[in-house]
């Protein structure tokens, strides 16, 4: 039933599918750049932290696809953005997959395709969450489903045979009829939450605790969820709630909305963006396919994403190390969110 399994980038999510995959039976390879990293997988194995409990885990890991043999019947990409093209491209040159499945976040589905080439994708998405502690070390911080589908919607055997695969990695995983929803779904949650953690310097639930923070959040996410709607996506649940239960118009619609975050947060308070991981290590984040995602469909649409790209702007900014993330970025969101003046970015905090 299984399939030959190859996980591209064996970091936080890529991992720590491997590890629950290689320990359930399944043939898996994984595919990573870090040579230490690799070395680590392969003797003495991943030092794998479950929610505080630790053990090693054997995996079979190579650090360039050269290394590889044989051919695949699933590649899981769980890379980060910026890495896409320089992993994938050595995959398809030896025709080494034969169906990819993107798993990171942002609006990265197109970009893969054209990669990998058409009929060769499967979408998915992850809920759970888990951090990269540095080479051999990961830690799952959160336990949620994936969800996979056909972009066009169509059930499929190789979907169906993928979420039988994933759930032994995250029980509840199932096969999804609007993935496209579910996509943009997350990036709601992404968009907001881990936009406005990367740019507040804290946790989802720092955001959440904090008022002006949580005023920010509901601004950002509105204006996420009107992009979508506007787009034409049916929006599906994420973290227990429909995202239109997060939509706030007018202070009537607050409580409801502060219900809807506390349900969210249920599940997710402790998650540490990994745009804020990535800016406390130095490194280049995803936002221009996070929050730029929701910026460029907005422009395609006609329309304007302002909080968005203000969020764009910022974790620019803050790569370049220009300012720093703090929680005075919620009130710089909230103010311009509700049309108040704010004081222009010095032109040394803008990209390019
Ligand atoms: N962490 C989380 O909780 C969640 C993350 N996601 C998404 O999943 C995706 C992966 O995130 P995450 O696992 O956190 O990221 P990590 O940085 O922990 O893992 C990515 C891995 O890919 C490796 N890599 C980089 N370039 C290549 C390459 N050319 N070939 C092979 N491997 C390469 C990296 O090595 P190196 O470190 O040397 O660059 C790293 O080990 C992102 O899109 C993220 O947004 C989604 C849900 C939850
Ligand atoms: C919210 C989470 C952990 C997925 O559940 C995520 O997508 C991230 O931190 O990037």
């Amino acid at each position: 039933m299984s399939g030959r399994i190859l996980v591209v980038g064996a970091g936080a999510i890529g991992g720590v599918t491997a590890a629950h995959l290689t320990r359930a039976g399944h043939e898996v390879v994984v595919l990573d750049a870090d040579p230490e990293h690799v070395a680590l997988l392969n003797e003495p194995g991943l030092l794998f932290d479950e929610f505080g409990s630790c053990s090693r885990v054997l995996i079979r890991a190579v650090e360039s696809a050269e290394r590889l043999t044989g051919r695949f019947d699933y590649a899981l990409v769980t890379l980060k953005s910026l890495h896409l093209k320089a992993a994938l491209t050595p995959l398809v040159e030896g025709d080494l997959v034969e169906t990819y499945v993107s798993l990171g976040n942002g609006l990265v589905q197109d970009a893969v395709e054209e990669i990998v080439g058409p009929g060769r994708l499967v979408t998915g998405i992850v809920e759970w969450g888990a951090t990269n502690l540095g080479p051999g070390h990961l830690r799952q911080t959160t336990r949620a489903p994936f969800v996979v589908g056909e972009a066009d919607g169509s059930s499929s055997r190789r979907v169906s045979r993928l979420a039988e695969i994933l759930a032994d990695a995250a029980p509840g995983t199932r096969a999804s009829p609007q993935i496209s929803g579910q996509v943009w779904s997350k990036l709601l949650l992404n968009s907001t939450f881990s936009g406005l953690g990367a740019v507040g310097g804290g946790l989802y639930a720092d955001v959440a605790a904090d008022p002006v923070g949580r005023e920010a959040a509901f601004r950002l996410w509105t204006e996420g969820y009107d992009v979508a709607t506007a787009l034409g996506v049916r929006l599906d649940e994420i973290f227990g709630i429909h995202p239109s239960q997060l939509v706030v118009r007018s202070a009537g619609d607050v409580p409801a909305a502060t219900a809807a975050l506390a349900t969210v947060m249920s599940g997710a308070a402790a998650t540490k963006a990994s745009m804020l991981q990535d800016l406390e290590r130095g490194a280049l984040t995803e936002v221009d396919v996070i929050n730029g995602g929701v910026v460029a469909t907005a422009r395609r649409l006609g329309r304007s994403a302002p909080l968005n790209a203000e969020i764009v702007t910022l974790v620019h900014a803050y790569e370049q190390g220009v300012g720093a993330p703090g929680p005075g970025a919620f009130a710089r969101l909230a103010a311009l969110g509700a049309g108040r003046p704010v004081s222009p970015i010095p032109k040394e905090h803008t990209h390019g």
